[in-house]
């Protein structure tokens, strides 16, 4: 394989789980943390690649102080952050694209516990690009025995997938934490699909790849596993516990929280239909208990399936 330069931005969970893998193909890999002593001048220095796994609340601060420095236009934008910004409601490959115009950005998103990769168990992941030879030399930078990497031609629809099923992975906890059975995780699972497509739209983003890897794929993991901190957040709010003792003790970011606030404005200003994100944002703000939430759920006007 070509030796790459990786400069990876965020040295939180899933920044040294990537830093591992590329480490691991045997790249040149450079890690900026905020919190280190290296500057992002000597960090993004020569980089082929840099890559982006830092909170959503950070990703315009750092692309904004990146833009002072001087990279070649061949240098390719990776994000795996799974967020959108609240000001504006761009999602991060959004940020990136605007504050880098002449950069190709690639969007790095799938069911990828950063745990389980921790544990050199297998994974998949999808990158995305509206540039296919980016997409192309981040597939073969990252892809392994053990991460095999799709490429995508709808980096935003990839990237959506990721960060709104954060929002059902916390109605998901609620619905374990309350022992509600399989029958209506499934029921939840499907129709948080149907509001994930959705919300989709309002981007332009391809329906198809709602159904892929990155969509009901990471769905699929973030709605099933304690290792999910999203999921945690909702099995825990269904305990009693408040957002605020929860979120103390967590360990790193659940975007969900914020997502939830920002998909709840966007649906209320657009006339978007996403009820469970309505009740996951009541129930973060307070507003109902995790009982009230699924009592207003269920008892909703009933309607066909399909519309
Ligand atoms: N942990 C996981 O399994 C996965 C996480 N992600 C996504 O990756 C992103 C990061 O997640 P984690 O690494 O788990 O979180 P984390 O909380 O472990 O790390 C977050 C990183 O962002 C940095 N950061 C936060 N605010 C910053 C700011 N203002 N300026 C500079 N750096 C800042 C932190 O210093 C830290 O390095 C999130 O958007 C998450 O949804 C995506 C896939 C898997
Ligand atoms: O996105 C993830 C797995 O694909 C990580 O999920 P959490 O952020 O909920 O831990």
């Amino acid at each position: 394989m070509q030796e790459t330069t990786i400069s990876i931005l965020g040295a939180g969970a899933w920044g040294a789980s990537l830093a591992n893998l590329a480490v691991a193909n045997g790249h040149r890999v450079r890690v900026w943390s905020r919190r280190g002593t290296k500057t992002l001048a000597t960090v993004l220095q020569d980089a082929d690649i840099v890559l982006s796994a830092i909170s959503m609340k950070g990703v315009r601060e750092v692309a904004s102080q990146i833009q002072s420095l001087t990279l070649s236009p061949e240098t390719i934008f990776v994000t795996a952050t799974k967020g959108l910004e609240p000001e504006t409601i761009y999602t991060p490959s959004q940020i990136w694209q605007s504050c880098f115009p002449n950069n190709p950005v690639v969007v790095l998103s799938g069911p990828n516990l950063s745990k389980e990769i921790d544990q050199f168990l297998p994974a998949a992941t999808v990158v995305a690009s509206r540039v296919a030879t980016a997409a192309a030399t981040v597939q073969l930078a990252f892809s392994s025995s053990r991460f095999r990497v799709y490429t995508n031609p709808d980096p935003v629809g990839v990237e959506l997938g990721g960060t709104l099923k954060n929002v059902i992975a916390i109605a998901s906890g609620v619905c374990d934490g309350l022992r509600l059975g399989t029958n209506a995780k499934a029921a939840l699972v499907t129709r948080g699909l149907t509001e994930m497509v959705r919300i989709g739209n309002v981007w332009g983003a391809n329906r198809e790849t709602f159904y892929g890897l990155s969509g009901l794929g990471d769905l699929l993991a973030t709605c099933n596993s304690p290792l999910s901190r999203n999921y945690q957040v909702g099995y825990q709010l269904a305990s009693g516990e408040t957002l605020r003792q929860i979120l103390a003790k967590l360990p790193g970011t659940a975007e969900g929280v914020n997502t939830c606030q920002v998909l709840v404005q966007l649906a209320r200003q657009q006339n978007i239909v996403i009820p469970i994100t309505e009740q996951v944002y009541r129930l973060l703000e307070g507003e109902v208990t995790p009982q009230q939430a699924l009592d207003e759920l269920m008892l909703r006007d009933i309607k066909p399936e399909y519309n």
